[in-house]
């Protein structure tokens, strides 16, 4: 597996080693030493989730505040999607900055996205499968979120806006200056 480091520190991309043979192909999509050593942390997810959207959904920007602030490895298992995190560490250099990534089933990237961080995804195929471990359990009452649009991220979701797909929750979230940072 390959460590890629994006313009924000902290915030990974993983690059697996896929083995095809002519029967198809097969990789370790997780592996927790391997990754605990490549990344010189020890992690403990608790939690998979898998959802599945069509093309120009927009599922985010979501997070859970402290002391149940999620470190999340996501990943899809079929079709593309637009991943983005925003960097709200409060004490970064890159506070306010985004960083996004194309993955698809095709590429088997996966994203590895700490605390601190809000995380959202925009489907650029037809469908999308994507499929995701947490290391804090699901706590509703600390969820938050910043509205996907908000001009002062400026994020390109890579999709049309006249397609894009918001669930009425994400539609009410907050913009950036007005959003709960607690991690
Ligand atoms: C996140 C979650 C949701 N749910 C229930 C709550 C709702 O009844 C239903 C759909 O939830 P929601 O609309 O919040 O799902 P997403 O919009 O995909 O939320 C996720 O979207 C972005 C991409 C994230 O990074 C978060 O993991 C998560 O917030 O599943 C659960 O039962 N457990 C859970 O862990």
């Amino acid at each position: 597996m390959k460590l890629i480091n994006t313009e924000i520190k902290d915030l990974f991309i993983l690059e697996p080693d896929v083995f095809g043979d002519d029967r198809g192909y097969f990789f370790e999509s997780y592996n927790k030493m391997k990754l605990d050593a490549l990344i010189g942390k020890m992690y403990h997810f608790v939690q998979d989730n898998e959802s599945k959207s069509s093309y120009g959904v927009i599922r985010g920007l979501h997070y859970q505040l402290a002391p149940f602030s999620q470190t999340k490895l996501v990943r899809v298992l079929q079709g593309k999607v637009y991943d983005v995190a925003v960097d709200l560490r409060k004490d970064s250099p890159t506070f306010g900055k985004w960083f996004g990534v194309e993955l698809s089933g095709e590429n088997k990237r996966q994203f590895i996205i700490p605390k601190g961080f809000a995380h959202g995804f925009s489907v650029l195929s037809e469908t999308a499968v994507f499929v995701y471990k947490c290391d804090e359990y699901y706590h509703p009452e600390t969820e938050a979120g910043i509205a996907y649009n908000d001009p002062s991220l400026n994020i390109d979701w890579k999709v049309r806006d006249e397609d894009i797909k918001v669930s009425p929750k994400d539609g009410l979230l907050p913009r950036f200056e007005k959003a709960e940072i607690n991690f």
